[in-house]
């Protein structure tokens, strides 16, 4: 099933007075089905922080339509699209975005809670996830007693814990060492798989890219081209440090 539609979306940043105008997404059409783990990869200021702002209803296209679930995103008003975000998107950052001052099993429900779900049905939720994805004896300590990768894998579970319809990461193992960051993508990997979540990840990194079913290049604020995993993972890989030496990009 059809989960996003974009058609002809384009973003430009600053007014019409403004000569500084700048057109960061060029008119983008694609479509994204439930269950897929998509890759979205390109060099810096090609627009892949802007498109992900629009999937994520952050921001809003300055022209085209972008359809999610069947609904026009367009046509919601602040309050509904506060709703929207909050219970059909699961986000994922670089930097984690755990608030400090609460431990992580707090950090983890906090999305819950703010629905007023009742504490044994969270507390039921927590588990279920926090068992899978390994955190169950770090749930009571503060973000900074924690390492990188159990910060991630909090963040990855509170962006499961409310069921949402995709999943938004961006540059998730940029600040995770090498083994936590593999750990996070096998990770994303089996929330793709047993959760059927679907997975959009941005990210400048080869390796982390060759997770995907499909790798979206974005050149200049348009799709350069798309490439689908095959059965050899090598030849996937390979073939998009080819995309990449033409389109620019990797920082790894
Ligand atoms: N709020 C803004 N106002 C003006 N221009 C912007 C704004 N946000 C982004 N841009 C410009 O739009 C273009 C695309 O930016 P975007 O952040 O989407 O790129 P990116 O591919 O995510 O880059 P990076 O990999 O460095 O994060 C860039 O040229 C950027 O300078």
């Amino acid at each position: 099933m059809q989960i996003i539609k974009a058609e002809n979306i384009s973003k430009t940043y600053g007014s019409k007075k403004n000569a500084k105008q700048y057109r960061a997404l060029k008119s983008i059409s694609f479509e994204v089905n439930e269950g897929e783990f998509i890759g979205v990869m390109g060099a810096s200021g090609s627009g892949k922080t802007t498109l992900l702002n629009i999937l994520g209803s952050i921001d809003k296209p300055t022209s085209g339509k972008f359809i999610m679930d069947g609904h026009d995103i367009a046509t919601l008003n602040k309050n509904q699209l506060a709703k929207h975000r909050m219970e059909n998107i699961g986000f994922i950052f670089q930097d984690y975005n755990l608030l400090e001052t609460m431990t992580l099993k707090e950090n983890i429900i906090l999305p819950l809670a703010l629905r007023g779900i009742k504490a044994n049905v969270m507390e039921e939720k927590l588990f279920n996830f926090a068992r899978d994805l390994g955190i169950m004896e770090v749930l009571d300590k503060y973000p900074y007693e924690v390492s990188g990768g159990e910060q991630q894998r909090a963040a990855a579970c509170r962006a499961l814990i409310t069921n949402p319809k995709m999943i938004l990461a961006d540059e998730p193992t940029g600040n995770l060492d090498s083994k936590s960051g593999k750990e996070l993508l096998n990770l994303l990997t089996f929330i793709n798989k047993e959760y059927k979540a679907t997975i959009l990840l941005v990210t400048h990194d080869v390796f982390a890219a060759s997770y995907c079913q499909k790798i979206m290049f974005i050149r200049d604020g348009e799709i350069h081209n798309e490439l689908y995993a095959g059965d050899n993972k090598k030849q996937f890989f390979d073939a998009i440090i080819d995309v990449m030496s033409v389109i620019g990009g990797e920082e790894k």
